[in-house]
């Protein structure tokens, strides 16, 4: 018996639509439908920019306690509802529930902290007198909002990544319009909910839902859109940046994350934290550990024991509790990844587990020996594999984690403070994390890449200020008054 689907509506300056023509959100794990969702057009994309637009226009200033309230209240419904929210990521996405809740508690924390920082956009003094002749100005500069931020964001983080474009421009006091990833947009619907409740003036925020290729351009070419927010793959990113022209871009694109494990090692650490880095989000994950360089004293019983702790994973259903691995976002995406084991086996690879698909099912798999010409060792794999190679000491580590064109974080295990602090120095990355794997992010701190990974730094308080302007503003006192 076919069952009705919810028919769910996007938001367009304040107004719950319907489109004429609307589009299924399937559930990955069988294919069943769980959604009818508007196919949003490039007029419904101009309909939100000028609702955005002329939002902004009318609340000329919008109060920094108006916008902290509105945040805080949005958190709260968050956190009443967690548990839907977290059914929804996890339905809509590959995520487990576990992961799934996860990701609604780091959400709920990105919007409180962009309450929290929206106290903080401040400037500071300018001592004009530092200047001869300048001794009678007196001034300082601050942060305004740019008006109207445009977001595109992915499928891996349906909740957490559209917060950290929302948050960020709410508590900046601008507009935004936000085009979530096609098969995963129920989760930013469902936040546009919280914000609804939470009294967000209308046209404030927008999500339009439907294909980037169609109704992309029309928000990355538009006059009105001051800050274009993307996170997504190199692919689309190459695309979006340009079409963007002259305006200002932020970039989150890929990785193939390193992670380095030294001799003196605490060894146990760097398996447990370098399987769930790997294996997470079914390593559906940015910064998710792809490549393992392991000196070569210890190589054979970090291997060992990363293929026992792997093979003990649970995959399986992602809503049971007990699951550690779920399907991955679609078929197609398996069989990707699937071409790509292959390839390195093929060039003569070796393969210690895993390798095996079922559907969108792929199992986490560890491969060493690994070929450079391998595509999995130089493009990023985005799903449950990992490389591990072994490296004769940390210079060899840190020239081969280097040796690709992303630079997003990267680990190091150790225990001598001078091999990280070479490390550190070394790796060409935008974050690298000691003893601790290269999936390691809090939703307060910078966070971004370098060479293929990105252009600029998210993380509420960087993207705030990467969706305002500084003004600097000066006064000549007049002689007479002094
Ligand atoms: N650096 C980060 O913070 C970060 C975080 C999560 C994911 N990612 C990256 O995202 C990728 C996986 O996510 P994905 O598969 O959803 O990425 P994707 O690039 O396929 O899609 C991302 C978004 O861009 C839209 N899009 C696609 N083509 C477009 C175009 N031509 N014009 C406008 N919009 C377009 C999609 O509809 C989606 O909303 C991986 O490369 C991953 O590394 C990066
Ligand atoms: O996939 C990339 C994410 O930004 C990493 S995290 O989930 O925010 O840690």
């Amino acid at each position: 018996m076919h069952t009705k689907v919810k028919a769910v509506k996007m938001l367009i300056g304040g107004e719950w639509v319907h489109s004429n023509q609307t589009f299924e959100v399937v559930d990955p794990q069988n294919n069943r439908p769980i959604a009818s969702v508007p196919l949003g057009s490039s007029k419904d994309m101009l309909t939100a920019i000028e609702k955005a637009e002329e939002a902004y226009m009318k609340t000329a200033v919008w109060p920094t306690h108006e916008r902290i309230r509105v945040l805080s209240e949005a958190a709260n419904y968050m956190k009443e509802n967690a548990e839907d929210f977290a059914r929804t990521v996890a339905s809509e996405g590959s995520k487990t529930i576990n992961e799934a809740r996860g990701e609604v508690k780091r959400a709920i924390q990105t919007i409180q902290i962009s309450a929290e920082e929206a106290r903080r956009i401040n400037g500071e003094t300018i001592n004009f007198d530092q200047n001869e002749g300048s001794e009678n100005r007196v001034g300082y500069h601050y942060r305004f909002p740019v008006g109207v931020v445009g977001a595109i964001t992915p499928f891996n983080d349906p909740l957490n990544l559209v917060a950290h474009k929302v948050g960020p421009a709410i508590a900046a006091g601008n507009a935004i319009v936000v085009k979530p990833a096609s098969v995963t947009p129920l989760s930013a619907l469902m936040l546009a909910e919280a914000f609804v409740h939470a009294g967000l003036p209308d046209g404030f925020l927008s999500v339009v839902t439907g294909s980037g290729r169609e109704i992309g351009e029309t928000l990355v070419t538009h006059p009105s859109v001051k800050v274009l927010s993307f996170t997504g793959g190199p692919d689309a990113g190459k695309k979006i940046s340009e079409q963007a022209g002259p305006k200002k871009v932020s970039m989150e694109l890929g990785s193939n994350s390193p992670v380095i494990v030294l001799n003196d090692a605490n060894l146990n650490d760097a398996v447990q934290s370098c399987v769930s880095g790997a294996f997470s989000a079914v390593g559906q994950n940015c910064i998710g550990v792809q490549r393992i360089y392991v000196q070569k004293d210890v190589y054979s019983r970090f291997l060992d024991t990363f293929i026992s702790r792997t093979s003990e994973l649970k995959v399986g259903d992602k809503m049971d509790e007990l699951t550690d691995v779920g399907p991955m976002i679609n078929e197609r995406e398996a069989k990707r990844v699937e071409s790509w084991v292959n390839e390195a086996l093929m060039k003569g690879a070796k393969l210690h587990t895993g390798g095996k698909r079922e559907g969108s099912y792929y199992y986490p798999t560890v491969l060493s020996d690994v070929p450079k010409t391998a595509k999995i060792a130089y493009e990023e794999i985005f799903g449950p594999v990992v490389l591990i190679t072994p490296v004769a000491n940390l210079h060899e580590a840190i020239e081969r984690s280097n040796d690709v064109d992303y630079g997003l974080q990267a680990g190091i295990f150790t225990s001598d403070i001078n091999h990280a602090f070479h490390a550190i120095k070394g790796l060409n990355v935008g974050g690298v994390m000691i003893n601790d794997s290269s999936d390691y992010r809090i939703d307060a701190m910078p966070f971004g890449g370098v060479k293929g990974s990105g252009i600029g730094r998210e993380g509420v308080r960087y993207a705030i200020e990467s969706m305002t302007e500084p003004k600097v503003v000066c006064f000549r006192l007049q002689e007479n008054l002094l």
